[in-house]
């Protein structure tokens, strides 16, 4: 499996303070990602700084051989930020629809993915109500679904489940997986563990540095634990 995302040497200050500290990790094809840590590790910074949206840092990121931030890369990345960037005057399909032609996908595709995207965050019934009359978690799921509209290679989901319910959640991690055999590539910050045990590999994150990583059973047979909790307080993170 070749090499999706390659960080080197990572650091990042907002004035004085360091938030990222030397982080190095490679993100493979095809595998699910996780960089978990309690909130203020870093994690957003990170992924902020790994799919371009922000050039001010020390060290190198690649994206596809490429040195981000790159434009042609952007296109091929599906990203759903912790805040959700929607429009509340517009309906959540002509949200769908405004996304979907920012790629120039044409007619037959648009429709195609639009339903597909819809269908899979269970949005499909409130498809023509505002943005503004939608829950929380109705707004998650369609800053999901639009992550998801140009059909990218590599998804980067910031918190992509926090406030959507457990049965919705299982579902989005089965269709994650499935995106995964597909050959897509996912990276994904949570601060859930039983999320952290469906990623193929894992950086466990405290402070702006990676304090451990591995696949989850990797980790649990290296601390000699039964759950990843106990891996992240051996490691030096105290409690999540
Ligand atoms: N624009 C900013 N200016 C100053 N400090 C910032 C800024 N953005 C983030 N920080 C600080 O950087 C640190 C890391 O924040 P970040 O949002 O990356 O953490 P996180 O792990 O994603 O947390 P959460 O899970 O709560 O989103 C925090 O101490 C935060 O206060």
């Amino acid at each position: 499996m070749g090499s999706i995302i390659v960080a080197k040497r990572v650091s990042k200050s907002f004035g004085k303070k360091e938030v990222l500290s030397n982080i190095n990790l490679t993100v493979k094809e095809g595998e699910i990602y996780g960089l978990i840590g309690p909130s203020g590790s870093g994690k957003t910074t990170l992924v902020k700084i790994l799919v371009g949206m922000d050039s001010d840092f020390q060290g190198e990121v690649e994206v596809l051989g490429a040195a981000m931030p790159n434009m042609n890369v952007l296109s091929k990345i599906g990203y759903m930020a912790q805040s959700d960037a929607l429009y509340p005057e517009l309906t959540g399909e002509e949200n769908l629809q405004f996304f979907a032609s920012l790629y120039k996908l044409k007619k037959e595709e648009r429709k195609q993915r639009i339903a597909y995207a819809a269908d899979l965050v269970k949005l499909t019934p409130h498809l023509s109500k505002k943005v503004m009359a939608y829950s929380g978690g109705m707004k998650r799921r369609l800053s999901l679904a639009i992550a998801l509209i140009h059909n990218p290679q590599i998804l980067v989901l910031d918190e992509p489940t926090v406030g959507i319910d457990p049965e919705l959640r299982l579902s989005i991690w089965h269709e994650l997986s499935r995106l995964k055999n597909e050959g897509k590539t996912i990276v994904v910050t949570t601060h859930v563990m039983d999320e952290a045990e469906k990623c193929d590999r894992l950086a466990m994150v405290r402070d702006g540095k990676i304090i451990t990583g591995g696949s989850p059973s990797e980790l649990k047979n290296q601390y000699a634990v039964n759950h990843l909790e106990e891996v992240f307080v051996k490691a030096g993170g105290k409690n999540i």
